[in-house]
């Protein structure tokens, strides 16, 4: 869509009576579609929520001071990130174990991640394979996220070499979860995203994983997905490592303090996420839209910074965008409109994000995401 097309964008939302607007009509879709305890283990926070909260409501108090009398007849939100042009700043977040959404998981959100051209990062716990993924949606780009497994670094490198084989363009590897969150929603409904799934009785099924077990009983797997996501002693040694033994570009994902910013820019790596993991993580923590003034001061445009956590509608990558993002990604809202209606739900979920964030980059008097700083941001 163009700027100048809006009636016909009114138009066809009009005729969509079956897909959702906002993030709360996708997820009540989602609570209709999902079972109870997978519902919860997706749309709940660590603790109690504070941060799940304040991602949401930061947001909220973040203002935009817009420009006027700027040309906006067509807004470009393409992105240039690792020497690949992307049509606009949206990524889709490595998500685990997508079969508690849709029985095609990931492959569905792949091809929809295909179709928008929007890249896709890809999950160590995801409920396929990264080769399957990479299969159904061959030409879409794809990150892979690497949680480092601190029992089997062996398993952590070859991922990064299957990624890579695969075609995949980007590792990212995940910081804050060197232990899995204090999740109440999940202890109270006893559910683990573990321990149940799709036919075969699991959610995760990758076959280098499994081969690597002593043997397949429901709790050895359990406990052998456990030891190789969670990782207390993990440091800068270990990224330097996997920069080392890959020619992909290295991001970090979840840098919260602008110093763990620098540090990473000292440690060589070529991009950072900032994310507390969408509330799940450690409770209390700041959020992501607030730390990220302060990151972008100390990165100074020497590699991209990507934000996630909280992002539910175009305003809010908007927002990002003015602080000093280079791009945003999606977590929960895709999820839904996967859990909604497969791969079309995803493509939809995307579709609203660029429209409304092109309408409201128009309005902000921005024509292009070269001209950002121009706006002035205002915290309440
Ligand atoms: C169900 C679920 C599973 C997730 N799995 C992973 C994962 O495997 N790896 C990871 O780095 N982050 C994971 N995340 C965190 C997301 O990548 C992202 O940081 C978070 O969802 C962003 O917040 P939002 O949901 O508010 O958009 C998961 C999030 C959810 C909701
Ligand atoms: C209970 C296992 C959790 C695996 C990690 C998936 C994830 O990152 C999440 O937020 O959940």
């Amino acid at each position: 869509m163009t700027v100048a097309n809006r009636d016909i964008l009114l138009k066809n939302i009009s005729k969509e009576t079956d897909f959702p607007l906002s993030f709360e009509e996708w997820e009540q879709k989602a609570v209709e579609n999902m079972l109870p305890g997978g519902y919860g283990y997706a749309s709940s926070g660590a603790g109690n929520e504070e941060t799940a909260k304040r991602n949401v409501e930061a947001f909220s108090k973040w203002a935009i001071v817009p420009r006027m009398l700027n040309d906006v007849s067509s807004v470009d939100m393409s992105i240039s990130i690792f020497g690949r042009r992307y049509r606009s700043p949206f990524f889709l977040a490595p998500v685990g174990m997508q079969g508690l959404a849709h029985e095609d998981g990931e492959k569905a959100t792949a091809k929809a991640a295909q179709s928008m051209e929007v890249p896709l990062i890809v999950s160590t716990v995801s409920t396929y394979s990264l080769e399957e993924i990479a299969a159904a949606a061959p030409g879409g780009p794809k990150w892979f996220q690497l949680y480092f497994s601190g029992c089997n670094p062996a398993l952590s490198y070859s991922m990064v070499e299957r990624a890579e084989k695969a075609g995949y363009e980007a590792i990212v590897i995940t910081v804050d979860t060197v232990m899995v969150g204090w999740r109440e929603t999940d202890m109270r409904n006893q559910f683990s995203p573990l321990s149940q799934g799709y036919g075969t009785g699991n959610y995760i099924h990758d076959p280098v994983f499994m081969d690597s077990l002593p043997n397949h009983d429901q709790d050895t797997i359990i406990a052998g997905i456990l030891e190789n996501v969670q990782h207390p002693t993990l440091t800068w040694k270990e990224v330097a490592e996997v920069k080392k033994r890959t020619r992909l570009p290295v991001l970090l994902k979840g840098i919260l303090h602008p110093e763990d910013a620098e540090m990473a820019l000292e440690c060589g790596v070529d991009g950072i996420i900032v994310s507390n993991h969408g509330g799940r993580q450690l409770d209390g923590v700041i959020a992501s839209i607030d730390t990220l003034p302060a990151i972008a001061e100390k990165v100074k445009g020497n590699i991209p910074i990507l934000l996630d956590s909280g992002v539910r509608r175009g305003i809010d990558a908007v927002k990002a965008l003015g602080l000093g993002a280079t791009g945003v990604l999606i977590g929960r809202p895709f999820l839904y409109g996967l859990a909604a209606a497969g791969q079309p739900g995803v493509e939809k979920v995307i579709e609203r994000f660029i429209q409304e964030t092109e309408v409201s980059l128009a309005l902000s008097g921005i024509a292009d995401l070269t001209q950002m700083s121009k706006l002035k941001m205002v915290r309440e």
